[in-house]
């Protein structure tokens, strides 16, 4: 891990929870009206067009949507996932059973996938610039 990362997640880890929820609702949805207006940032675009989000069918959009919208409803943030480690299968089953659980358990949760995908956009990043 870069010493850039390490103090990124040195950060995060040191904000109190009300923070951490603050990073976890700077995230667009998954699938959400950023990806279908095109105003997602392109790492964010190209992260959940890789992921096979952009061709949802029409059950797996409503699906999503519902299950979006139920998360947020619950826990007060957007559900987080690191969208180029996961397809749309898996993004989906994980909504699925991430929705039922704690607020304080989904707040970490959500910071570790925060993590990731902070760790591959860096990558992407240092890659670009050799
Ligand atoms: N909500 C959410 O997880 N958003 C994202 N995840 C990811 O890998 N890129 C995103 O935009």
């Amino acid at each position: 891990m870069s010493a850039l990362e390490a103090a990124f997640q040195e950060f995060i880890d040191a904000l109190p929870d009300s923070g951490k929820e603050g990073i976890l609702r700077c995230h667009p949805d998954l699938a959400g009206r950023d990806l279908h207006r095109g105003t997602l940032t392109p790492e964010s675009h190209e992260e959940q067009g890789g992921a096979g989000l952009d061709s949802l069918d029409p059950s797996e959009a409503s699906l999503m949507a519902q299950l979006n919208q139920r998360y947020k409803r619950r826990f007060g943030f957007p559900f987080i996932i690191c969208a180029k480690m996961n397809d749309k299968g898996s993004i989906l089953q994980q909504l699925k059973e991430r929705v039922n659980k704690d607020h304080a358990e989904e707040r970490a949760h959500g910071i570790e996938e925060v993590k990731k995908i902070c760790h591959l956009r860096l990558q992407a990043l240092t890659v670009h610039k050799l």
